[in-house]
């Protein structure tokens, strides 16, 4: 089929709010807006001012009033445990209404946090739609971030009450979860008035009294009193949720989202992107804790009447890489979104492919991958392999779906290995030089967005505006800074090259080396230290730290590295994929003291580099290449 992709971009730019009005009209609202779009509201103006909506009506109810009752609505599928259990449309709202009832009781309400640090259970999306039905604003916290990150967010939302299990499950582990979240609360400011705990059987843990509260034995007595919550009208413009990614420093910043533009967004994303129909099944292999698991695990798919694939397992492993196969032939799944390091498990460990043609994969149709950069290599090998188009697509946690994917929906454009596709309606996308003027097409630049942003867009940071507008609006005015460095071909398509910041992407996790630094320089025997992302053939990007010791330090280098990788892990988290710490004298700086990390990376990654004009010091250089060829790095 031709592509409806420019007719409709061209409408978009034509007619902007004509295009999100008309857009709007899927979704089911209590009462009007007065303005579609109010430049005049907020950082760069508000989508659909003076709405009233709700996101959980909109995701269950109105599914269940209208023929979609019998329908799955969610599948939890544990490649771990070997169980799956299916909720319809009518089940799930039954076991949300029991939980908003648990948090009604509780004092919630409208405007009122509760953070979300849960493994990949149904009951983390439950939990989720059940702030939803109340207008409470949750913030999940990712499961792989330990308690230095957890108690970070705590002091920032400011949550009544936190949800949590007992423990998670990773291959060959059990990850106590309690005594993370009970380690996080000792560590924050903030305490919040009581904890919703779900016991797994795999760990049960101690509940304290008068303050842990069992998950299940309250949403039974919910459930056995016959507890009924309506859903409650919110404006558009307030929050549904919060989500904190990775900043410049320690500091996460928090990713508002609101309810009304945000839902608008994913529901158009839905069919006309990911090309998927309501009762059709779409499986996002990620977690509940990363944006796509919001925008494509839980909202968007039950927003269009779709059913969701909620997957604790890996694509490895669990137990093989027959794992993906299996799950899409189980539950005959349409649409598949995962990250490129999960099909390059895939492949290093069935390189042929020997286990797809076991499974029925008839009903799958396409196969998107984002998250990082997706390498030629592995978009042809899945394609091969599969047989079905496959999509890169690029995203960010600000913008809540894509800015640039091949529309499957609209008609697929010819593929072009390496870009992830042409500005998705919304995102009039440019390429800025450093004085902030437009390159010409095919020139490496800064990739910005022209404001505004549009709906489903972070609207701003919680509570910092001015951090809002100092980390995206102001370095080039009238444009949202997405700090990714790329260039637009003749045909319009985006190429993403690299970050402007010290944001790395480690298997699909965005992650700050320089939150990781401020791990590495608070060890007492370390006097001043950097951190590098560098290449890695499965996970993309790793981080490599360098530490300069205290003068006088007696124990070796190799003991303190040990310490160091063990504390990032303890205060960041396993996720950080932080394993190796490299001793040396001294750090390469400019004449200013700016450490010189961009010539270690090349170094590391045997790229082609010159010598600073401005080093200090070039012997240095030799000294850290020794250091790292001492180790294998850079060889
Ligand atoms: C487009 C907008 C966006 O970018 S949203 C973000 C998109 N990114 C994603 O969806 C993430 C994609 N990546 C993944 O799902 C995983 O990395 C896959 C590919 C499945 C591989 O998983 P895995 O083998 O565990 O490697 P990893 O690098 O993720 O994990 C490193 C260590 O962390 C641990 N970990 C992971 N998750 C958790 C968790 N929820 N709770 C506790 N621990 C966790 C892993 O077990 C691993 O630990 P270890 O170092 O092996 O001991």
């Amino acid at each position: 089929m031709a592509s409806r992709y420019h007719e409709v971009y061209d409408g978009w730019k034509h007619d902007p709010e004509k295009f999100w009005a008309d857009a709007a009209g899927a979704i089911d609202w209590y009462s009007p807006w007065d303005k579609v779009f109010d430049a005049t509201a907020g950082v760069y103006g508000r989508w659909f001012t003076g709405a009233t909506c709700n996101t959980c009506y909109n995701a269950i109810d109105r599914h269940v009033a209208r023929g979609r009752a019998d329908q799955i609505a969610l599948i939890h599928d544990s490649a771990i445990t070997g169980t799956v259990k299916k909720f319809t449309y009518a089940e799930l709202k039954r076991e949300v209404v029991a939980l908003t009832s648990v948090l009604k009781n509780r004092g919630i309400g409208k405007g009122d946090r509760v953070i979300i640090y849960m493994p990949m259970v149904a009951e983390a999306a439950i939990a989720m739609l059940a702030c939803a039905r109340i207008g409470a604003v949750h913030s999940v916290v990712f499961g792989g971030f330990a308690s230095h990150e957890l108690a970070t967010r705590i002091d920032d939302a400011k949550p009544k009450l936190i949800i949590s299990a007992s423990c998670g499950l990773e291959p060959g582990r059990i990850v106590a979860y309690k005594p993370l979240l009970d380690k996080a609360i000792e560590m924050s400011g903030h305490k919040p008035d009581a904890c919703l705990i779900l016991q797994r059987d795999q760990l049960r843990c101690e509940l304290k009294d008068h303050f842990d509260i069992d998950y299940a034995d309250a949403v039974a007595r919910e459930r056995a009193a016959g507890a009924n919550v309506d859903c409650v009208p919110v404006l558009a413009t307030d929050p549904l949720y919060i989500i904190y990614t990775s900043g410049t420093t320690g500091q996460p910043k928090g990713i508002v989202r609101d309810n009304g533009g945000h839902m608008v967004a994913l529901k158009w994303t839905m069919e006309n992107e990911f090309g998927v129909k309501p009762g059709e099944v779409f499986w996002a292999a990620s977690d509940v804790g990363w944006v796509v698991g919001h925008s494509y695990i839980v909202y968007g798919p039950l927003l269009h009447g779709s059913t969701s694939v909620l997957f604790e397992g890996k694509p490895i492993g669990t137990p093989d890489a027959g794992t993906y196969w299996r799950v899409i032939s189980d539950h005959g799944v349409v649409a598949l979104f995962t990250a490129p390091t999960a099909f390059r498990a895939i492949k290093g460990q069935d390189p042929k492919g020997e286990f797809v043609p076991r499974y029925d994969l008839s009903k799958f149709r396409t196969l998107f991958l984002a998250g990082e950069r997706a390498d030629p290599e592995t978009i042809k090998w899945a394609e091969q392999k599969l047989n079905v188009p496959v999509i890169d697509h690029w995203w960010q946690t600000e913008t809540g779906s894509p800015m640039t994917i091949n529309p499957a929906g609209l008609g697929l454009l010819p593929v072009k290995y390496g870009s992830p596709g042409v500005p998705m309606p919304g995102y009039d996308i440019r390429v800025l030089d450093d004085a902030g003027h437009e390159v010409p097409r095919g020139t490496l630049g800064n990739v910005v967005v022209k404001l505004p942003l549009p709906a489903g867009c972070l609207p701003t940071l919680w509570n910092a505006d001015a951090r809002f507008r100092q980390a995206y609006l102001d370095e080039f005015p009238g444009f949202y800074k997405t700090a990714d460095a790329g260039m637009i071909d003749e045909d319009g398509y985006l190429y993403v090259m690299a970050r402007t910041d010290d944001i790395i992407n480690v298997a699909g996790h965005r992650l700050s080396t320089g939150a990781m630094e401020e791990v590495l320089a608070a060890h007492p025997d370390v006097a001043e230290c950097a951190v590098v992302g560098i290449a890695d053939a499965m996970k993309g990007q790793i981080p490599l730290g360098f530490v300069v010791l205290n003068a006088g330090v007696a124990r070796g280098g190799d003991v303190i590295e040990k310490e160091v990788v063990a504390l990032v892990r303890e205060r960041i988290g396993p996720v950080a994929a932080f394993k190796t710490v490299v001793t040396i004298k001294r750090l390469p700086k400019t004449r200013s003291g700016k450490i010189l990390r961009g010539t270690m990376q090349k170094i590391a990654d045997k790229e082609a580099w010159t010598m600073p004009a401005t080093i200090d010091d070039p012997a240095i250089l030799d000294e850290i290449t020794a250091a790292m060829r001492a180790r294998g790095i850079g060889i």
